[in-house]
C-alpha cells in the first residue's frame, strides 16, 4: 500500500495536496469545494486582513502563456469570516488560516485574536504579497522579517509558518534561512508569485491587468524552476523541524514529485487549480502515485529531499 502522508507540527496529513492561498478560498463555498475534494489533504484560506477589503480594480487576474498574472490586492472578507470557517471545520482535517496585514500592527492584532480563539490549526503569515500599491514584500527585508517574528513569538504559541516570496540570489537564501532558523516556525511555504512581472496582449499592445500599470505576480508553469530552487535551497538550509510547503508551477503529478524530491512535505496548487478546478487534486494524486510506482517508492519518505546532484 503506497502512502502519501506528511506531518507538520504534530498534524498528520494523509494527503499532501492543497490550494495555494488566494485560489479557491475567497468564500466558504469555494473553501468547502477544496475541503471535500478527493486528493486534497488540507486547505488554506485567502490571506485575511483585519476587516473586509475590496482589493485592486479589475481586470486583476488573467491567463497568459505558460501561466497567470495577478494583482488582486488582497481582496478578502476579513479575518472573522475565515476564522469562523476554520474553527467550524477544523475537526474534518488540519487547516491553514492565512493572514496578510498591511502593517505589523495589523498582523500582531490578528495573531492575538487567533491566539485567543478556538482555532487550533496552522497559521500562514503571508509576508510576500507583491500587489498592494505602496507596500513592500516584507520578506525581502530581512531585518523587518526578524523584527515581526521576534514580536510574534513573544506571545503566539500555536503552529505558525510564513509564506515567502521567491529569492534569486544564493546569498539571500542564506540570509533568510539565518533569520527563520532563529524562530520555532512550524513551516515555510515557498514560493509566492514572482512579483511585478508584465504581460502584454498581442492584439491590443496593452498590459493585461489594470492595477499598477499592469505589473503583477506571475504563477503557473513558467515559475516552476524558481519554485523548485527555493524549495531545495531552503530545505538544505532550514532546521529540519521547519517543514516546507512547496508551491509554484504544479500542473502534473511529476511536478508534485519534483517538489517532494526538492524537500517539500506538502505541495500547494495555485494557477492550475484556478484553471482546472478542484478536480485537479485527484488527477495530481493519481499521477503522483503512478510516478512513485514507476520508481518503486511506497512512501514520500522514500524520496523526499533525494534530489541527485552531478
Ligand atoms: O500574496 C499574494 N500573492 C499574490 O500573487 N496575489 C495575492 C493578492 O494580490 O491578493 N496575494
Amino acid at each position: 500500500m503506497t502512502t502519501l502522508t506528511a506531518n507538520i507540527a504534530g498534524f498528520e496529513f494523509d494527503d499532501i495536496l492543497l490550494n495555494a492561498a488566494g485560489v479557491y478560498c475567497m468564500t466558504t463555498e469555494e473553501l468547502d469545494q477544496v475541503l471535500t475534494a478527493p486528493g486534497a489533504g488540507s486547505l488554506v484560506t485567502k490571506s485575511a486582513t483585519p476587516s473586509f477589503r475590496a482589493g485592486n480594480p479589475a481586470p486583476r487576474f488573467t491567463k497568459m502563456p505558460l501561466g497567470s498574472i495577478n494583482s488582486m490586492g488582497l481582496p478578502n472578507n476579513g479575518l472573522d469570516y475565515y476564522l469562523d470557517y476554520v474553527i467550524t471545520k477544523q475537526a474534518v482535517k488540519p487547516l491553514f488560516l492565512s493572514i496578510a496585514g498591511l502593517t505589523k500592527t495589523d498582523n500582531l492584532a490578528m495573531l492575538h485574536q487567533i491566539q485567543a480563539s478556538n482555532f487550533n490549526g496552522l497559521v500562514e503569515l503571508n509576508l510576500s504579497c507583491p500587489n498592494v500599491p505602496g507596500k513592500p514584500q516584507t520578506a525581502y527585508d530581512f531585518d523587518a522579517t526578524r523584527a515581526i517574528l521576534t514580536e510574534v513569538f513573544q506571545f503566539y504559541t500555536k503552529p505558525l509558518g510564513v509564506k515567502l516570496p521567491p529569492y534569486f540570489d544564493i546569498v539571500h537564501f542564506d540570509m533568510v534561512a539565518a533569520v527563520l532558523n532563529d524562530f520555532p516556525l512550524a513551516f515555510v511555504n515557498t514560493i509566492n508569485s514572482i512579483g511585478n512581472a508584465l504581460a502584454i496582449d498581442p492584439e491590443t499592445d496593452s498590459v493585461m491587468i489594470a492595477p499598477k500599470g499592469g505589473f503583477g505576480g506571475i504563477g503557473g508553469e513558467i515559475v516552476k524552476p524558481t519554485a523548485l530552487a527555493n524549495v531545495r535551497a531552503l530545505r538544505l538550509r532550514l532546521n529540519p523541524a521547519i517543514k516546507i510547503i512547496g508551491t509554484g508551477g504544479v500542473q502534473t503529478g511529476r511536478d508534485v514529485y519534483e517538489h517532494i524530491l526538492c524537500g517539500a512535505d506538502l505541495v500547494s496548487v495555485g494557477t492550475n487549480l484556478a484553471f482546472e478546478g478542484p478536480a485537479i487534486f485527484d488527477r495530481l494524486k493519481t499521477e503522483l502515485l503512478a510516478e512513485m510506482a514507476k520508481k518503486g517508492y511506497r512512501s514520500l519518505a522514500d524520496f523526499r529531499g533525494n534530489l541527485q546532484t552531478l
